[in-house]
């Protein structure tokens, strides 16, 4: 069940077919397409590769080239979804390859990541969410995570700050860790939900 298709782009590219996402008939499977989003090096494919597999990819940072996808089926009071996750570049140079897909990211998410660590602080995850409003659909369902917060030493960026940013865009925060597994499957199911 798992995708990891490179750039992805022939068989699963937007308006190329494949199967319809939403709810189906009888409502009780859904089909959500989850973008992760953010700067290169917050941790979007640890992210997924915690939430898809238990584990954690310690080592050398191999960054995302264009755009790859994982599926996971989660289990909620009785309804079957079935998560399409897709782990964007951060790299400037992806940026426009990956905006093409955000267009049918519904009801999933548009999710920006936000390295605790990074110097640059909380500017890039105005950037994301702007843009994220930009490309996707009116209706996507946003959530901000503060991700590596296992990191403690290196933290430069406050919850309280990452808190008043979500509110001020009016999305839910979170932080979370790759590393640890904190609140990693708590984050997608809550956006599932
Ligand atoms: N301490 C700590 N390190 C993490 C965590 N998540 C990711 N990392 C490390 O951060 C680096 C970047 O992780 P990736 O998941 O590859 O980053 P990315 O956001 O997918 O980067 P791009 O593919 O370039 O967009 C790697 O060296 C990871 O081991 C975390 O929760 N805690």
């Amino acid at each position: 069940d798992t995708g990891t298709r490179g750039a992805g782009l022939q068989l699963a590219g937007p308006g190329l077919g494949g199967e319809k996402q939403g709810w189906s008939a009888a409502s009780s499977e859904a089909r959500l397409k989850v973008m992760l989003v953010g700067d290169s090096g917050v941790g979007k494919t640890c992210l997924l590769v915690r939430f898809k597999d238990g584990a954690f990819l310690a080592g050398s940072f191999i960054s995302t080239v264009g755009i790859d996808f994982r599926n996971k089926v989660l289990n909620m009071d009785g309804v079957k979804v079935k998560l399409q996750i897709w782990d964007t570049a951060g790299q400037e140079r992806f940026r426009s390859v990956t905006h093409a897909y955000y267009r049918d990211a519904h009801a999933g998410l548009g999710c920006h990541l936000l390295s605790l660590t990074m110097l640059s602080g909380l500017f890039p995850s105005q950037a994301w969410l702007t843009e994220i409003h930009e490309y996707a659909k009116q209706d996507v369902v946003l959530m901000l995570l503060g991700n590596k917060v296992d990191s403690t030493q290196e933290r430069v960026v406050k919850r309280e700050d990452g808190e008043r940013l979500a509110k001020e865009y009016g999305v839910p925060f979170m932080e979370t860790s790759a590393k640890s597994g904190l609140n990693v499957e708590l984050a997608f199911t809550a956006i599932a939900k």
